[in-house]
């Protein structure tokens, strides 16, 4: 990767005695939305509060943007910024007071402040509310004010821990919504168990298991990490089962209801073909056959170790 805007190298962390992250190293390409998923445990917080300065790493490095975070922790925390879980927002400040307080704790320069809390406002549909105060505001707008102090100093990497967290299905759209905006000039790294909302939002995925990264892809590749190995097929005059058993290459034959088979086969040759020819030849009518893919969860459950129910 050219320019990637995070590389993390050999990190590990221990907080007692076991170590909570091993030997984790990755690279982030700058631009776009990039998912962090791993069961509960996983060293997600651990790994994201490294990157972000706010836990001091037992051993590896974390460049952000090429600058090493533990030896120049202040030139490399100007370019992220960071949405914790439990947004920290200031129920009795107004909106506009509050993000003012954010930017001067980011180094924004006094005179520069009022025009970056506007621009943040701005970007986040917050304006109108700049004089309410935090707590009389819904929980999509406080997360939309979490989200302005994380860009309020313009920073070229944002961390997100799970920012639909908790929020009704309309407020999940528009933070949805507003974090694609946010990602169009910098990148952002979007921590969440919902995989629809990885798939819907992000262009790559990480994820963590035990501490270790066990996938690094596209949102295509994870989800065809597991590579299909059955077929439905619905027929108009359906053959016993013995005779699909009899087609090259198919292991087992399930009956889902009465026109529709389950299909497994091994190895890599298309069976499909095959079954389309022995239909032609025994007139079983064939009307539709195709390929199942495994569900995210299935490819989640076969990551993180655990075991997946039979079809
Ligand atoms: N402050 C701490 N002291 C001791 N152990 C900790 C501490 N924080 C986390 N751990 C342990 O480190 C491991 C990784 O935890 P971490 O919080 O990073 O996982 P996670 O993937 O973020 O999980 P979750 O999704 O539940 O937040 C876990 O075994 C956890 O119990």
């Amino acid at each position: 990767m050219k320019n990637p805007i995070v590389r993390v190298e050999h990190l590990s962390h221990r907080y007692t005695v076991q170590w909570a992250i091993e030997d984790i190293n990755f690279e982030i390409e700058a631009g776009g939305i990039v998912g962090l998923l791993g069961s509960n445990g996983a060293g997600k917080s651990t790994t994201m509060n490294i990157i972000c300065g706010v836990l001091n790493q037992t051993r590896g490095e974390v460049f952000i943007d090429g600058v090493n975070l533990r030896e120049h922790p202040v030139e490399a925390k100007r370019n992220i910024g960071f949405l914790p879980q439990k947004p920290p927002i200031y129920p009795d400040l107004n909106v506009e007071e509050y993000l003012r307080f954010c930017a001067d704790l980011r180094f924004v320069a006094k005179k520069d402040i009022q025009s970056a809390v506007n621009r943040a406002m701005a970007r986040c549909g917050i304006t109108h509310f700049k004089d309410r105060l935090i707590r009389n505001l819904s929980g999509g707008y406080q997360q939309r004010v979490g989200i302005a102090q994380a860009i309020v100093h313009d920073p070229k990497f944002v961390i997100l821990d799970e920012p639909t967290n908790g929020l009704d299905p309309n407020q999940i759209v528009e933070v949805r919504n507003l974090i694609r905006e946010i990602a169009s000039d910098r990148t952002v790294l979007l921590s969440t168990h919902i995989l629809s909302e990885v798939q819907a939002t992000c262009r790559d995925i990480k994820m963590i298991e035990c501490g270790r990264v066990v996938f690094s892809g596209t949102v295509d590749d994870f989800d065809n990490y597991i590579k299909p190995n059955t077929l439905l097929a619905c027929f108009e005059r359906p053959p016993l089962e013995d005779e699909l058993l009899a087609v090259e290459g198919i292991t087992k034959v399930k009956k889902v209801n009465e026109k529709n088979y389950r299909l497994w086969f091994d190895g890599g040759r298309d069976v499909s073909k095959d079954v389309v020819k022995c239909s032609v030849k025994n007139g079983w009518e064939l009307e539709e056959i195709r390929f199942e893919k495994s569900s995210l969860d299935a490819v989640f459950a076969k990551l993180s170790n655990k075991e997946i129910r039979e079809l």
